[in-house]
């Protein structure tokens, strides 16, 4: 799929956000590499710390689904320039990503950064460490 129409899924994904408190609405999309894709929305909690980004949602309904090769996946928010993923989310992309899977982060007045897990989070926690 193209990067545009990848973004605009996350753009769609988007409205379902709850973000009562923040107001802060996020969406994702996230395409697997046999061209199915996973919208996901940020979903926060009265109980702060219980809020969960879009990007994890969308991880997780693919992951829960038996996904697990990834082509790319898109963010959008309203930001000034394009949005920055939480150090949460980068770690969950570290582990469940590729490292070839394309990220392409975005806002609401169409700029695009292109990049990929590694270049989001260098030297992340994995398996490798626990298992020594
Ligand atoms: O990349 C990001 C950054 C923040 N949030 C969410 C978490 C919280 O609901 C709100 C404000 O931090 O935005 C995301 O979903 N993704
Ligand atoms: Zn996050």
């Amino acid at each position: 799929m193209k990067r545009e129409e990848l973004i605009k899924k996350a753009e769609e994904a988007r409205n379902q956000a709850y973000v009562p408190y923040s107001k802060f609405a996020v969406g994702a999309a996230l395409e697997t590499k046999d061209g199915r894709v996973y919208g996901g929305c940020n979903i926060e909690n009265a109980a702060y710390s219980m809020c969960n980004c879009g990007e994890r949602t969308a991880i997780f309904k693919a992951v829960s689904e038996g996904e697990r090769d990834f082509a790319a996946l898109a963010v959008s928010a309203d930001t000034d320039g394009p949005v920055s993923p939480c150090g949460a989310c980068r770690q969950v992309m570290a582990e469940l990503l590729q490292q070839d899977t394309v990220i392409y982060l975005s806002n609401l007045k169409g700029d695009i950064e292109e990049t990929t897990v590694a270049t989001l989070l260098p030297g992340a926690f994995s398996k490798e460490d626990l298992h020594g």
